[in-house]
């Protein structure tokens, strides 16, 4: 954690407001729950602002919040630093053409979609969700957003069959909780993380 971070005294506050459910959706799972955080306009105001107060002025143009909890901290950050809000969806919920990126996780497999158009290649984009556990969601979410290798254009065309990437520039993560033990921040291949709460102990 940041000095900064360490020091703010709304950091304890949000943290006492997540609250931790054992066993849910299915047994050993610590669940975290941001709705209860939710229900305290201080502590939630408290946690906006201070992604606010980091990304301000950083010519970020697009905040891309990942379904579902992605997106209730995605858009007012967006509001505040004047980006454009983009949801990067679950399948089959975008009514547009879309773009879409596999992922695994801990059991099975999942994908996000974004719409073709939304973000333009070079802008600068921020990816928000409530939560980082394995890091399998934000990885996908940057390589939707990611810009492509132009060496790796006839790669992703015949392997992979994808002729579109969006091809922003991710500046950052931003979540509000990370699990250290499950060790997503090594899976980012080096991309800045930004997280508010650090939880020990508590999943798995
Ligand atoms: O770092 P990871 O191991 O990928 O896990 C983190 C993701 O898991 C949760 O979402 P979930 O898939 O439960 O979807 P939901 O927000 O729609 O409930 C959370 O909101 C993150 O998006
Ligand atoms: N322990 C956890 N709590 C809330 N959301 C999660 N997503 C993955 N692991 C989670």
């Amino acid at each position: 954690m940041s000095t900064y971070r360490d020091e703010d005294p709304r950091l304890h506050d949000i943290k006492t407001k997540i609250r931790v459910v054992p066993n849910f959706p299915k047994p050993g799972i610590m669940f975290q729950d941001i709705t209860t955080l939710l229900l305290d306009p201080k502590a939630f105001k408290d946690t906006i602002d201070l992604f606010v107060e980091r990304y301000k002025g950083k010519n970020i143009s697009v905040v891309a919040g990942i379904e579902a909890r992605g997106f209730i901290f995605g858009s007012p950050i967006a509001l505040a630093i004047g980006a454009k809000f983009v949801p990067l969806r679950k399948p089959k919920k975008l009514p547009g053409k879309v773009i879409s990126q596999e992922y695994i996780l801990e059991y099975g497999r999942d994908c996000l979609e974004i719409h073709v158009g939304a973000v333009e290649p070079g802008e600068r984009a921020l990816v928000v969700d409530d939560l980082i556990a394995t890091g399998g969601t934000l990885c996908a979410a940057m390589d939707l957003l990611g810009k492509l290798n132009p060496f790796l254009i006839s790669y992703y065309i015949t392997i992979c069959h994808c002729s579109e990437r969006v091809g922003a520039e991710v500046v950052e993560c931003g979540c509000v909780i990370e699990l250290p033990e499950l060790k997503g921040r090594e899976r980012l291949n080096g991309k800045a993380l930004y997280v508010l709460v650090e939880c020990f102990e508590c999943c798995q």
